[in-house]
């Protein structure tokens, strides 16, 4: 064991469910998806006091739990670092949704369909209505999620030289969309949160199939956004 491993049990667990190793499970199953492919993207989880993050610039479907960070939330101290290792950039970012949002997880996706929806507008929103997978998005202020019928629209923040620096406009987005459950990053992708780490996975597929779905409509000529076909 070298130097910075002597928090073992921090990270070392049978159970697949334990946070570290569900953040490798989850990698795997990202990268598949084209999210976290050629190290970018990843996840971070927080339970309980404790704040469980992937090191930086490593293949994320590659990381074992010996690899993983652990932060005590409520000092922000690492209590475990392993060694030669640093914690992903995006740590103040995951830290927003958990700061400002209690989040129970942080997903980033460098999703191509993220990306593309970034593309369709110039403006600082991006947006999808009357689409039955809306209705896994939560919207905090009805205490409820949204509806078919509702308008679900996502803030979209411009990209950074470096992933740290995107941290206040992040923030601010945060605060600016209090229903919104994601922040898209101009050319380079999207942060989803949920309460706890099941949450996170399903708004962020449900998110990434809109996404999806909005580019193929785009290309067919159709807006995302706007009413049901013979229904205005
Ligand atoms: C392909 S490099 C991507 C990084 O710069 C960043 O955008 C990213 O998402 C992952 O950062 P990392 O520090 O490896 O966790
Ligand atoms: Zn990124």
């Amino acid at each position: 064991m070298g130097q910075g491993n002597s928090h073992e049990g921090l990270v070392f667990s049978k159970d697949p469910n334990h946070p570290a190793n569900l953040i490798c499970s989850l990698c795997k199953n990202f990268y598949t998806l084209g999210w976290v492919t050629g190290t970018g993207g990843g996840i971070s989880i927080r339970h309980e006091s404790h704040v469980y993050l992937a090191p930086s610039g490593v293949q994320k479907e590659r990381i074992t739990p010996r690899d993983i960070f652990v932060m005590d939330f409520p000092t922000k101290t690492y209590l475990r670092s392993p060694p030669s290792l640093k914690p992903s950039a995006c740590t103040p970012l995951f830290m927003a949704s958990f700061t400002k949002r209690n989040a129970g997880a942080c997903i980033h996706t460098h999703s191509q369909a993220a990306v593309l929806c970034t593309l369709l507008t110039k403006g600082s929103t991006w947006s999808v209505a009357n689409v039955e997978q809306i209705k896994a998005i939560p919207r905090p202020s009805t205490g409820g999620y949204y509806g078919f019928f509702d308008k679900l629209v996502i803030p979209i923040i411009e990209n950074t030289a470096h992933e740290e620096d995107l941290t206040e406009s992040l923030e601010k987005a945060i605060d600016e969309y209090p229903d919104t459950c994601a922040v898209l990053v101009r050319r380079h992708g999207v942060y989803v949160w949920g309460d706890t780490v099941w949450k996170a996975k399903t708004q962020a597929e449900s998110l990434d199939y809109l996404f999806q779905l909005a580019v193929e409509m785009v290309k067919l000529g159709m807006d995302p956004a706007g009413p049901i076909a013979g229904a205005e």
